[in-house]
């Protein structure tokens, strides 16, 4: 009788058990079987177009074979201070391109990477037929740095943030930065001066990471670096998990599990919203944040915030974002707005203490243009020539994002190629940009001059240079950095010369963007 009451009760908890797990078992075993015929399907297309897929892992694609490259190449630092750097920086595509040829794909779990290798494919991709790619959504546990913002979103919701966005980055509202980012600049080498007297040497990655964080916060946001440091230490955070996470393969509803790795990115998420709630909270209850006439002030959070009381004018009047939005865009801006500039001025200082015949002539130019120690003007910026060449040069050489990703929706011809849906497509940024047959055979040397005239006679491939991007999603922070990129060349020239410590070692490597690992020593002299 007891026995028989037992065999009850086990049978109910079976019938519950197949109850609470047969679900999310039949849906885990559904999602797996439609990504593995979409993945077969891709490479069977791919395959009979003459594209190599690459042979693949059952779980995993290729991901362990592409770690094991990066590490055996980036274990050790690059041999001497070359500019070929693309090699060292996405060492896996080019060893399968060495293997397979230049046409090929490769996996991540079961997505499938088509590698573009025409420049005017990318004008196609992101340009003529950008409305049938979106940005690849990646895992969902490594969405906290950009997740629902303009940098993530899709169709009608990202164009509205976009338009809503524009309003803070029109030229003539970037003029009002300049006396911000040019006081910022001089306090950073207020403080230089005591430490340089004292020992000479300086780590510009470290001290521009700073600089440009205190920057965004305080001409985005309206804080201070220390208001907005909890921020950047967060997003630091939040930065090496992901790359953690990237390395590994995702299993579908892993991120609900209560294991120590989720709890932890699920507390620096809880903690990030929650100060960024209270920077625009104390935005809006600041009279401060409003001009005398009564309206938003005129930097990112007070379009945001305009938008939010829907009091955006013309034909922006319909346009709305709730408390939420501005959080997620606020936290995209603090990511995106600083690492960026940061890694151009790191490595431009890297070219010009290598290349003193150009930092001298830039000198020369800032002198003429700007004299010897008046503060740079919205103005005078617009006259340095050089400087421009220089930055458009260091961008070709060591850009910020070295690659981008987009997700065909639908089979699209790229060139001749049919791209069938669910395939990512990776534009190889700093490959193009080292490539000889598009720069000529000088490709790897530092030549500012070929944008003498402009960037379209400087590359013979109109594509092939894509520092910002192109098309509708272009960076819209590309006049914000590069305003302050000038303002920050221009005021150091004034007063250093400088020149690379033969402490440098050089190994630039991708942490989201490109960045020296070993750090950028200058060894920095007064003017006298
Ligand atoms: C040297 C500095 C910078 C470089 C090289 C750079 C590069 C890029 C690139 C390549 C993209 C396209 C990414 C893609 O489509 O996958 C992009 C997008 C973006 N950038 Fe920048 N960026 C820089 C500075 C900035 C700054 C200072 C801000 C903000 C103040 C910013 C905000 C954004 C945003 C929000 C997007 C997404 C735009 C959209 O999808 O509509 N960037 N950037």
């Amino acid at each position: 009788m007891e026995l028989a009451e037992n065999l009850r009760f086990v049978d109910v908890i079976l019938a519950l058990l197949v109850v609470l797990l047969g679900g999310p078992l039949i849906f885990a075993l559904q999602t797996f079987l439609s990504k593995w015929k979409n993945m077969q399907r891709v490479r069977r297309i791919l395959e009979a177009q003459g594209v190599k897929c690459l042979p693949r892992q059952f779980f995993s694609g290729n991901v362990s074979e592409m770690a094991a490259i990066n590490a055996r190449t980036q274990a050790q630092p690059m041999s001497d201070v070359t500019n070929y750097v693309a090699p060292y920086v996405l060492p896996h595509l080019y060893e399968w391109s060495k293997l397979y040829g230049d046409h090929f794909a490769y996996s991540i779990g079961f997505q499938v990477r088509y590698v573009l290798r025409d420049p005017e494919q990318a004008r196609e991709l992101l340009v003529g037929k950008a409305g049938h790619f979106i940005k690849p959504k990646g895992r969902p546990d490594a969405q906290d740095l950009i997740g629902g913002s303009v940098a993530s979103l899709e169709g009608e919701k990202w164009a509205q943030h976009r338009r809503i966005l524009s309003n803070a980055f029109f030229l003539e509202k970037l003029k009002d930065m300049v006396p911000r980012v040019v006081a910022l600049t001089t306090a950073m080498m207020k403080d230089w001066e005591h430490r340089i007297a004292e020992a000479p040497t300086v780590d510009v990655a470290k001290e521009f990471r700073t600089l440009t964080a205190d920057v965004i916060a305080h001409t985005a946001f309206g804080t201070s670096y220390a208001e907005g440091k909890m921020v950047f230490e967060i997003q630091h955070k939040q930065q090496e998990l992901v790359a953690k996470l990237l390395s590994s393969v995702y299993i579908p509803g892993s991120r609900f599990l209560p294991t120590e790795q989720n709890r932890y990115r699920n507390k620096l998420n809880r903690e990030l919203r929650r100060i960024l709630g209270d920077i625009v909270q104390k935005r809006m209850e600041s009279s401060e944040a409003r001009n005398g006439d009564g309206k938003h002030a005129n930097d990112l959070l007070g379009v945001l915030l305009a938008a939010n009381k829907g009091e955006l004018h013309g034909p922006q009047k319909n346009l709305t974002l709730t408390l939420n939005e501005i959080i997620s865009e606020c936290k995209t801006f603090f990511f995106a707005g600083h690492d960026t500039t940061s890694s151009l001025l790191t490595f431009t200082f890297l070219l010009l203490g290598t290349h003193t015949e150009w930092q001298e002539r830039l000198r020369e130019e800032v002198f003429q243009v700007c004299g010897k120690t008046q503060l740079p003007t919205a103005e005078s910026l617009n006259h340095l020539k050089y400087v421009n060449m220089v930055l458009n040069e260091s961008l070709r050489l060591y850009p910020a994002a070295p690659a981008m990703f987009r997700e065909t929706y639908k089979d699209t011809q790229l060139g001749e190629t049919v791209v069938p849906a669910g395939t990512v497509i990776v534009v190889p940024i700093i490959m193009w940009h080292q490539d000889e047959r598009f720069w000529g055979l000088d490709a790897n040397e530092f030549r500012p001059d070929r944008f003498e005239e402009g960037i379209s006679k400087a590359c013979k491939v109109p594509g092939a240079y894509l520092p910002f991007s192109m098309g509708p999603r272009v960076c819209i922070g590309q006049t914000f950095a590069i305003i302050e990129a000038k303002i920050v060349l221009c005021t150091i020239l004034q007063h250093y010369r400088f020149r690379l410590s033969p402490e440098y070692v050089h190994a630039p490597m991708t942490v989201f963007t490109l960045r020296p690992k070993f750090g950028m020593p200058i060894i920095f002299e007064k003017l006298t």
